[in-house]
């Protein structure tokens, strides 16, 4: 017979910039998953999902209205897929009122991880705040209980700080300074240097760390003595580039020179080893399919730093698969109670409860890795650790926070050969 169909909203950050380079990737990669669950002939049987897509530019108040066409527009959705943070945030906020699940692909933000605020919201994407039990992990391995922070004075690097000083103060790091800065850093750097700031902690836009590097730069606030840890999630020569047009008044060597040795912390969104997923894909194989789709689409996908550049594309296809199992886990428990997804309305609790239930309980193989998430909603993921060595990010190790587990690889390089300071040490000479 023909199949019945079950509908669901999806939000993108399509034109404008997409919000973060990589946005624009997310759609074609939820239409593939789209297409993998359809061909599932027995993950939604005598049904098919249908996604009604809309682009937000990242704009909250363009995502809110298209939010708003999804709701008051035949046919009936029964969940939301969004992006960007911001739409996330006004998305989620609203759709507890329709009694909507609400499943983010692209939201980092810290203040998401709020069940009081967002009671329906799971996000496939990692808060920021991922970074920081791997920060802790490192500065516990390396000795620094003396530690500074840097941050960009904005709301996602706010909270993440806010998380950052709680879980130094329970490992007893003590955090000697803590400067913010808009968008010029000099005065920040200055005072890091005043106290003598050893490590430190950089929470900083891409644009903000060009800044901060040249800033690093001409008050010698790098090299042997000192360990930055940047974020990990900036395109691999962000330090080269745009210096005229973002009037850096430091040359590409002098960038390069205060670069060395930096460490990088960042949440992984591509399953790492070569096994297949729940889709029957390798990691390396949705790559492939991903390029060939984007290629069709007339994505520029020239450039080397692909998939990086569409690193979270991952975590759209996964959203699709999330969807799916958890409307077959929720129909499953719904026909004991000889009620089906199709009768959902915006005012059905009920319904609305065993789908979250069955979101909740989600635990599965993607290809942005294990699929499975906390309490508040959000994305259990595993972090990455880099350091820059002779101009290059070369991988240290892996830290899985859950089990408490670093995969050490023994490559750190340290400029002075030995592992720096956390303060200036004094020798009392007897
Ligand atoms: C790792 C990054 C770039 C963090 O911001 C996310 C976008 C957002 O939180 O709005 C996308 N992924």
């Amino acid at each position: 017979g023909s199949l019945d169909d079950l509908h669901i909203g999806g939000i993108f950050p399509i034109a404008g910039k997409g919000g973060w380079q990589g946005g624009q990737a997310c759609m074609p990669a939820a239409k593939l998953a789209l297409d993998d669950v359809n061909k599932e002939k027995n993950l939604l049987p005598g049904y098919r999902l249908i996604l009604h897509s809309n682009d937000s530019e990242c704009e909250p108040g363009l995502g809110a209205s298209v939010m708003y066409n999804l709701l008051y527009n035949k046919p009936q959705k029964l969940m939301l897929l969004a992006g960007c943070s911001t739409v996330c945030t006004t998305v989620a906020e609203a759709a507890k009122m329709w009694n909507l699940i609400v499943l983010c692909y692209g939201a980092s933000s810290p203040a998401l991880s709020d069940r009081s605020r967002f009671p329906t919201l799971f996000r496939t994407h990692p808060s920021a705040t991922v970074h920081n039990p791997t920060r802790i992990k490192l500065m516990k391995k390396f000795g620094w209980s003396r530690v500074a922070i840097l941050q960009q004075a904005e709301e996602v690097f706010i909270s993440t700080v806010e998380d950052l000083e709680n879980r130094c103060m329970e490992a007893g790091i003590e955090i000697v300074t803590r400067q913010s800065f808009l968008s010029d850093p000099t005065d920040a750097v200055r005072n890091l240097r005043r106290q003598d700031a050893r490590i430190i902690v950089g929470l900083f836009y891409v644009v903000a760390a060009r800044r901060v590097l040249c800033e690093m730069y001409k008050q010698q606030l790098y090299g042997r003595a000192y360990v930055w840890f940047f974020i990990g999630w900036y395109e691999d020569n962000w330090y080269e580039v745009n210096l005229e047009n973002e009037d850096i008044s430091c040359t590409v060597e002098q960038m390069r020179m205060a670069a060395e040795g930096h460490l990088t912390t960042e949440a992984l969104m591509w399953n790492q080893n070569n096994q297949t997923t729940i889709s029957g894909m390798t990691a390396d194989g949705f790559r492939l399919r991903l390029n060939q789709a984007l290629k069709e689409e007339g994505f520029d996908i020239s450039n080397d730093r692909y998939p990086e550049g569409y690193q979270e594309a991952p975590l759209a296809y996964d959203a699709v698969w999330s969807v799916a199992l958890a409307f077959n886990r929720s129909m499953e428990r719904l026909r004991h109670r000889n009620k089906t997804l199709k009768e959902f309305t915006y005012n059905d609790k009920d319904i609305a409860d065993e789908i979250y239930a069955a979101m909740n309980s989600t635990q599965f193989l993607g290809v942005s890795g294990v699929v499975a998430f906390s309490s508040q909603g959000d994305r259990i993921a595993l972090t990455q650790i880099e350091q820059m060595i002779n101009g290059r990010y070369e991988k240290l190790g892996y830290y899985d926070t859950q089990l408490d587990n670093l995969t050490w690889l023994n490559s750190e390089r340290w400029i002075g050969g030995k592992v720096p300071q956390d303060r200036t040490i004094v020798r009392r000479v007897l």
